[in-house]
Parts: structure tokens; sequence; C-alpha cells
């Protein structure tokens, strides 16, 4: 459904104040020292429409870092690079674990489920890097964002990078368990060094929604992918984007989304809407608590779902 501007601005209002007020904001992610200290008592949400000016409410201007989220944009450029090739490597199903389990990853012989999972978009940064250094890579997918955002004041924290390269020991794990299989063509460090620093880019929940517009689609969206890529980019974010919580997340918003451990959700309400929520606060799956909630209330309250 097509709301107006001002029918929406209400519902967005209605939600930051319902956020304000839950006490129970969920746990700030802590194995990232550089994120422990968040103040979790922090939302946002952000509306970006196609050719309609951006609807926000609570902290949309406040950078927060988007962690997960980057692997929506990496799996672009990937399947930009090499298309379908990007399935020999990675597979395209819910994994059930949390993000950063090692379990299937032993069983499957070093084939990741999908591309959201942390195993899956390391493989899917490692082809991105191919054959360029991870600054020219970071640069390309900077360029990617800021281009989708329309918006160049977009960087990455080095602080939380170097949190990350410092005490990621799962994220190493899994890197060096990816090569043992020959599913690696870089040297750990360095698809690592270019993982880590795209998880640390910082946006706020506006340029967020803005960055999200590319998968929306129609004539007033921009035009980065195919219809074709933005349908299984969609379908990806639906099936696997909130790893083992991705059912939960469907069977309550009805909508793709991808979140990260910064407590930033995006969702893409196909032909009308990528929305971005922000709280810091994670629940039991590592995705935002409030944020969840949010999305829930506003697709309750839009009847936006791609189901109905
Ligand atoms: N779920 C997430 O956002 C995880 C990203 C984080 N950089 C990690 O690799 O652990």
């Amino acid at each position: 459904m097509q709301l107006s501007p001002a029918q929406l601005q209400p519902i967005l209002d209605e939600i930051a104040a319902r956020a304000r007020a839950t006490e129970d904001k969920g746990r700030v992610a802590d194995y990232i020292p550089e994120l422990a200290g968040v103040d979790p008592d922090q939302f946002a949400v952000a509306v970006a429409m196609p050719g309609k000016p951006i609807l926000i409410a609570g902290d949309a201007h406040k950078p927060f870092s988007i962690q997960s989220v980057s692997k929506v944009f990496t799996l672009a450029l990937a399947l930009g690079k090499v298309g379908d090739q990007l399935w020999q490597r990675v597979g395209r199903e819910p994994s059930g674990q949390a993000f950063d389990s090692v379990v299937l990853l032993e069983q499957e012989k070093g084939r990741p489920r999908n591309p959201f999972i942390n195993a899956g978009a390391i493989v899917t940064t490692d082809t991105i890097l191919d054959g360029s250094t991870p600054r020219e890579t970071l640069g390309a997918l900077l360029r990617f964002i800021r281009a989708a955002a329309n918006d160049d004041n977009i960087h990455y924290n080095e602080s939380v990078a170097q949190s990350e390269i410092a005490t990621g020991h799962r994220n190493f794990a899994l890197a060096h368990y990816l090569l043992s299989h020959g599913n690696l063509a870089n040297a750990p460090e360095l698809t690592l060094g270019t993982y880590f620093h795209q998880c640390a880019i910082e946006m706020t929940c506006a340029q967020l929604a803005n960055a999200g517009l590319f998968l929306v689609g129609g004539p007033e969206a921009p035009r980065m992918v195919s219809d074709d890529r933005i349908r299984r980019i969609n379908a990806l974010m639906m099936t696997c984007g909130h790893y083992d919580g991705s059912g939960d997340y469907a069977y309550r918003v009805g909508l793709p989304g991808k979140s990260g451990v910064g407590g930033g959700i995006l969702t893409i309400v196909p032909g009308i809407a990528s929305v971005a929520v922000w709280s810091p606060g994670l629940n039991r799956y590592g995705n935002s608590k409030l944020g969840t909630e949010a999305m829930q209330m506003l697709a309750e309250n839009t009847g936006w779902s791609v189901f109905l």
C-alpha cells in the first residue's frame, strides 16, 4: 500500500516514542570491544521512498556501525563481478545457526550456507577482493554505497575495524577453515582486513535508508543492479538476513531485511520503500531488539508485506 508522507510521519513518531518508553532494550554487542560502550538508549527510523523526501524519527542523523548490513552491498558487488559463479562457493539456504557458527562449515566441507552468515560473507568479500588490494576493494565498496545513497559523506571507522582485527578470533578461525577447503583465494588477513573494514562502515539511519533504495525497484529508484538481481538479493534477505532469527523476522515483519550487530536493520518494501531502523541493544539472535519490534509495528500499521 502506498502511504503519503502525512500518513506515515505520525506512525514513525509513535514508533520512536514507544521505543523510548520500552524498558528492555536488549544487550549491546560486547564481543567487539569498540562497540561495547555504545549507549543502548538510542533509537532511529528512516523511510526512503523513490522520488519522495525521506521521513525520519529519533536519532536518524547519528552514525552507527552498519556491521553485517554491509553484506548486502558486498553481495550486490560480488554478483556484479562474478555473477552466478558465486554460488559455486556459497549456498543460498538459511543456516539455522548463529552468524559466527563454524558447525556447518565442517559438515559441509567449507561451503558456507549463504552470503549473510560470517563464513559466507567472508567468501563473498574474498570474491570481490580477488585481483585487487583491500584498499581498492574498500574504495569500490564505498563508491557503490555512496552512489546508492547519493551521499559522499560515508566512511568507515578505523578504530572499530582495528578492534575486530585484534579480537575477531572466530572470524580468523572461519577464514582458515575456508582456506583449508580451498574456498579462500586470498590470504586470510587480506580478506579479513577487508571484511572487518566493510563491517566498520558507519552510516546514519537516513543514509542507510537511502542506500537501500536500489533494492526497491521501480522507475524512480536508483538503478544499480538489474531487476532480476533485486529479486534475488531480496529473496536472500528474507530467508537468511537475520541468521537463526530469519524465520521469526519473516513471520513478524513479512519483509526482506538485513541486520547487523551494531543494531541496524535495513528492510525493503519492494516497489515502495527502503526502511532503516537502529537501536544498539540486540535480541538473542544478535538482531536489534527494538529495531525488530519497530519494524513489526511499522508493517502492522502500514500493511506493508510481501505476502498480501
Ligand atoms: N552479525 C554481525 O553484524 C557480525 C559482524 C561482525 N563484524 C562479525 O564479523 O562478527
